[in-house]
Order: C-alpha cells, then sequence, then structure tokens
C-alpha cells in the first residue's frame, strides 16, 4: 500500500513570499497587530463572562502603543488570553495556524467579534521590522515566555520572569532605505493616523504616549505635555441605535470622513440582519464633487469588516447610477481573502450591493413622495446620472429609474414626473410630447410647441444633452409613446382638419414642389402644415436624428457628420404663404430667393446655423430696398 506523506513547506521560502507578496501596503502590519490584540483581548474577556471570574475588570483591557525613537522600536501590548510556551511555537512557529480561527470555531458564540482566521496577519510584522519580539504570559500560567526571530533564521523562545499577563510584541524597525522611510512608524502622528484609518472601530480602547504643545498658564509660553490619550473612537456610528444619533453627528461624520464642506442632503443608515448581514451608512451630498462629472471620480463605498476598515472604494458596492452615493458598509459575513485587501467570493458583496440599490432607490421615492423639494434639488444635482443610467444601459434600467425623472413641464412651468404628465394628459392623447433645446425660453419660443400648447396639450423640455438619447432607448412610458414635436407628423389634427391641409397643399402642388428644387438636397420635402399658429415657418425633422441629436453627436470629438433629414413647414395661414403664392404667380425668378429666405429663417429659429450669413443678410437688404423704392 502507497504511504501517504504530508507536504513539507519551506517555512523560511513561505515566510518570505508571505511577508514580501501578500499585502501592498506594509502599513497593514499595524492593523494586523492590533487586530490580534483584540482577538486576544476578546477570548479574556470571553472567559471572564463564560467562568465568571470577576477579578478581570473591562476597563483594564486596553491595547497600549509605544515608540522609542532611539531604540527604533514599536511595541503593541494587550492585557489578553496571552500564549504559553506551546502555543507561541504552535501559533507563530507555523505560518498559517490560526489559534483565534480555532477558538472561533469552538465556541461558536456570535457575541464575539474575533477578526483573525488565516494565520498569517502577525507575520507582516516582518514587512517594517528586522527583529520580531514576542513577550507573552497566557492567563492562568506562572511562567511567561519570549519569542524572538529575525525571520530568515527561525525563531528562538525562552523563559522570561515576571511578565504581567498579555501579549507584548516589539518591534525593531528595518533601517530606512531610499523608498522606504521606517522611521514613520516612529511619528506620533503617523501612527495615529493608522490607528484611525484601519483600527478606529476596535472595541477596547488603543491607548499611547502623546505630547502636545500646550500654552502654560498664566503665561504667553508653551511646553510639551505627554498624555495618555485613547486613539481610536470604538463604537462606531453605524452601530449605535439610529434613535440615539444627532443630526448633527452624522453630519460631522460625513465631513470629517469624506472631505465634504457641507452637509449632506440625506442619510441612509440601515441594518440588515439575514444570509449575510450588514450595517450601511450612507450620504447623499448636497453639491456634486467638483469632478463627479469626469472620469476622475471613482466611485465606491468604504469597506468595513468586523469594524476593521478594508478598503477605501469598494466599487462593486455602488451601481453606476447612484454613484454620487458615498458611505460607508460593514458586515461579518465577507469572505475576506488573506490580505483582507480584496473579496475572496463576490456572492455575499453581490447580495449587499442589490440591497443597496434598492434601498437608496426607494429612499429617492420617498424623498420625490415627501419632500418633493429636496428631491427637486437632489434631481438638479444628480439627475443627470439617473439618464445616463437610463441610457448607457440601453434601456434596461427604465422600469428602476424611469419614476425618479423629472422634466420640465411647459404647460404647469414646473419639473414633473412623467407619471404626473400621463395621469394630466388630454382624453384623446395617446402620446408623450417633448421638446428639445437648450433653455427654457428657447424651447417655449419654438413654432412647433406651440401648436401642442395651442391644443391644451403639455410639452416636457429637454435640455440635456443625453435626454434624446436616453428617451429613444427608454421609447414609451406606461405604454405611451414619447413624441418629439419637432418631428414627423403629430396627429393632432382631426380628420376634417386634414383633408382641408391635403386640399391647400394638393392645390399648392407645383408652387411647393419649385421651393423644395430651389432648395435641392437641403430638405427631404416642403410641405403646408397646421403645426404652426403664428409662425411663418418651421423646419421638421425626418424619423431618426432629430436637430438635437445632430447638434449633439456633431459636437463631439469624434463626430461624424450627422445630418438630420430637414422638412420645410410653411403655415398656410400666415400672410408669409400668400406673399410666396403671390411671388410665385408674377415674379418667378425670384422663387429661389424666397425659398432660401425662408429656409434661413426656418434653421435659425430652429437654433442651427446658417450656410452663409452674408448671402442672407445681403437678400434681406435688398428686399428692405425694394420695398422701400
Ligand atoms: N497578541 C496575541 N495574543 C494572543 N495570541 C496571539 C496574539 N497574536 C497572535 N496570536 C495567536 O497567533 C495566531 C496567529 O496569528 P496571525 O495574526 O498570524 O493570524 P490570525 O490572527 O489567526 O489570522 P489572520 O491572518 O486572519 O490575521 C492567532 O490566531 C492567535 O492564536
Amino acid at each position: 500500500m502507497a504511504e501517504k506523506k504530508q507536504f513539507k513547506a519551506e517555512s523560511k521560502r513561505l515566510l518570505d513570499l508571505m511577508i514580501n507578496s501578500i499585502y501592498t501596503h506594509k502599513e497593514i502590519f499595524l492593523r494586523e497587530l492590533i487586530s490580534n490584540a483584540s482577538d486576544a483581548t476578546d477570548k479574556l474577556y470571553y472567559k471572564a463572562l463564560t467562568e465568571n471570574i470577576s477579578e478581570i475588570n473591562k476597563s483594564d483591557l486596553t491595547i497600549d502603543l509605544a515608540f522609542d525613537k532611539e531604540n527604533r522600536t514599536l511595541t503593541v501590548t494587550d492585557h489578553g488570553i496571552g500564549m504559553n510556551k506551546e502555543e507561541l511555537e504552535e501559533h507563530l512557529g507555523t505560518i498559517a495556524n490560526s489559534g483565534s480561527f480555532k477558538f472561533k470555531n469552538e465556541t461558536e458564540s456570535d457575541d464575539i467579534d474575533i477578526i483573525g482566521q488565516f494565520g498569517v496577519g502577525f507575520y507582516s510584522a516582518f514587512m517594517v521590522a528586522k527583529k520580531v519580539e514576542v513577550s507573552s504570559r497566557a492567563y492562568g500560567s506562572d511562567q511567561g515566555y519570549t519569542w524572538v526571530s529575525e525571520a530568515s533564521d527561525g525563531y528562538e523562545i525562552f523563559e522570561t520572569d515576571n511578565l504581567p499577563t498579555g501579549t507584548t510584541i516589539k518591534l525593531y524597525l528595518k533601517d530606512n532605505t531610499e523608498e522606504e522611510n521606517y522611521d514613520d512608524y516612529l511619528d506620533q502622528y503617523h501612527i495615529e493616523s493608522l490607528v484611525k484609518k484601519y483600527s478606529d472601530y476596535v472595541h477596547y480602547p488603543i491607548k499611547m504616549d502623546v505630547t502636545t504643545s500646550k500654552k502654560k498658564e498664566d503665561s504667553d509660553e508653551y511646553e510639551d505635555v505627554v498624555e495618555n490619550k485613547t486613539l481610536n473612537s470604538m463604537v462606531p456610528l453605524w452601530k449605535r441605535n439610529k434613535k440615539d444619533i444627532k443630526d448633527e453627528e452624522y453630519n460631522e461624520f460625513y465631513k470629517d470622513k469624506f472631505n465634504d464642506f457641507s452637509d449632506p442632503m440625506k442619510v441612509i443608515h440601515t441594518s440588515v440582519e439575514g444570509n449575510v448581514s450588514y450595517d450601511a451608512l450612507l450620504f447623499i451630498p448636497s453639491q456634486p464633487p467638483m469632478n463627479f462629472y469626469s472620469n476622475d471620480y471613482e466611485k465606491g463605498l468604504q469597506l468595513y469588516s468586523r469594524g476593521v476598515f478594508i478598503m477605501d472604494k469598494a466599487s462593486d458596492l455602488i451601481p453606476e447610477h447612484f454613484r454620487f452615493v458615498k458611505g460607508l458598509v460593514d458586515s461579518q459575513d465577507l469572505s475576506l481573502n488573506i490580505s483582507r485587501e480584496m473579496l475572496q467570493h463576490d456572492r455575499q458583496l453581490k447580495v449587499i450591493a442589490d440591497r443597496i440599490e434598492k434601498k437608496i432607490q426607494s429612499e429617492l421615492t420617498n424623498m420625490l413622495k415627501k419632500d418633493r423639494e429636496t428631491y427637486e434639488k437632489f434631481f438638479k444635482n444628480f439627475g443627470l446620472q439617473l439618464k445616463f443610467g437610463i441610457y448607457q444601459s440601453y434601456g434596461m434600467l427604465k422600469d428602476k429609474l424611469q419614476d425618479l425623472l423629472l422634466f420640465y413641464s411647459g404647460k404647469e412651468e414646473k419639473m414633473i414626473t412623467l407619471k404626473e404628465y400621463v395621469e394630466n394628459m388630454k382624453e384623446g392623447q395617446t402620446e408623450i410630447y417633448f421638446a428639445s433645446g437648450e433653455t427654457k425660453e428657447k424651447i417655449s419660443h419654438l413654432p412647433q410647441v406651440e401648436a401642442v400648447r395651442d391644443r391644451d396639450c403639455d410639452v416636457l423640455y429637454m435640455m440635456d444633452n443625453v435626454d434624446e438619447f436616453m428617451i429613444q432607448m427608454m421609447r414609451d412610458y406606461d405604454s405611451k409613446a414619447f413624441k418629439n414635436v419637432a418631428q414627423g407628423d403629430l396627429n393632432l389634427d382631426s380628420e376634417e382638419e386634414k383633408k382641408e391641409l391635403e386640399k391647400i397643399n394638393e392645390d399648392n402642388k407645383s408652387l411647393l414642389e419649385s421651393l423644395k428644387e430651389s432648395l435641392k438636397d437641403k430638405v427631404v420635402d416642403v410641405k403646408v402644415s397646421n403645426r404652426l399658429k403664428s409662425h411663418p415657418v418651421c423646419l421638421v425633422s425626418d424619423q431618426g436624428v432629430s436637430f438635437e441629436m445632430e447638434k449633439v453627436l456633431n459636437a463631439m470629438p469624434d463626430g461624424q457628420d450627422v445630418k438630420a433629414g430637414r422638412i420645410l413647414e410653411i403655415n398656410p395661414n400666415h400672410d408669409i404663404f400668400k406673399a410666396i403664392q403671390n411671388v410665385y404667380q408674377n415674379n418667378a425668378d425670384k422663387i429661389n430667393d424666397y425659398a432660401s429666405l425662408l429656409f434661413d429663417q426656418a434653421l435659425l429659429i430652429e437654433g442651427l446655423s446658417i450656410e452663409d450669413p452674408v448671402a442672407f443678410s445681403n437678400k434681406i437688404c435688398e428686399l428692405m430696398i425694394e420695398l422701400n423704392k
């Protein structure tokens, strides 16, 4: 029978690999050592609770940091469970042996937040230290031990007397190199900031002697004062009861953590229990960050696992259309990978991301219903992102986002939702009318808008570049198609009106054809239409690309020369029509000039540029002179 053998690891090389390839940032060693200290303290505290040991006082359970600039050492001390000789051998002498993982499995308690699981974090100390000294006395044991290692040549363990219960880890920092200044880890401010960044919510006080310069009493002189200061906040805001948190606390937290000067517009604080449990604290800023609509802006939420900071911008947690949301998620159910830098499986993350998306959506829907004023401010800032969401997903996000959209209503003269538009549609109206342009003023002066409004139908104003592209993706809302008032037939006329119009077109066929011919390929057609009320002419675009889309597409850096098909429409009830009929009958050689003038006017009304402004102006001049001869 074949003999089964165990793999042997070349520990030295494995350690080398570990130290140099798992972690991207050397500074995380402090997070790992503090997490270990917190785990050791948790274990002791758990023992005290379960075995009713009264001599253990929670207030004594601090984690103490100290640095010694002269000897270039940094120490992390805890008053936790400690390690005996065997444990030092087993846990620190064997890579990937996690006493914490075993402890967690054995206790099976949810009340205790053990962080360690892989059995490698401790070795990250060797990224910054040339020598590591661990002095420890296990709780209940009389003898203490010291474990020392310089990484490359194994380790030594020897007895040490008079050690208190718990563990002290002393790092002898590496010598500075050109790339790395290890002295940073002897700098009080740097240490403070690392604790804030990674270990702010470890639930034992992390203390250190901190020197500050203070003004002497009754004197203008300053002196250095040393205080033993707690560096971490311990209880995360998001773990506290919502009812006990004041608005100002949320606001201050947001401004401090997410570098904003203004209070957030909206705070969403949510805790979810279930297959994947998490707490989330989300904020909608009251103004878009300067770089929000640029490629520099990085979306994402901060990610914590059991209160320990994992990463700054977990972008998978927030969908693109809600990229304006800032905040954090803390979950104990994430499968972290060994370096805690990335997540191993994204299933849990996906579950959280889906829930967060739904939560934001429902909060926005609520805001729209209950606090319209704030919602309108929100939409002014971030509405564009929702529109891009629909456009970029080729309409797939339509159902999710369409009821969060607002458009300016020409009739109501305020922002309305699509639902509100449809509810107020005239009887018999089957389409949602919209018109595009740069500003409200320009749109309301468009001849095409007048005709629709005249029939008491509302027109939605599309003023963002993305609008028409988004509408194309949406196609309809509540089974009502969107209809550009400057495109194709509007179907506003009654049968009678249609017949009447057909007749005028028929009666003036040769005039219209001659106008079309004189404009050559500038237009696809010239028609008489009912679309106009007081204006003489207008341009409408053929189906397909509209004028607004033409402008946007041509303004793009790689814009090809896109052209919307132009139809020149003339108002049969305007005096200009009679004038043209006159010219055609009595002065046919002038018809070319009139055709070109009408066309250029229509272009100008539409906000499009005319081909030859000088010729246009000359023709007007001639006409003025002629009339006043
Ligand atoms: N300060 C300490 N007090 C008591 N035991 C400790 C201490 N530091 C480390 N240990 C023991 O050594 C083991 C290995 O620590 P290490 O940091 O390498 O891994 P871990 O914390 O278990 O897991 P992870 O790699 O996920 O951090 C721990 O599981 C724990 O049993």
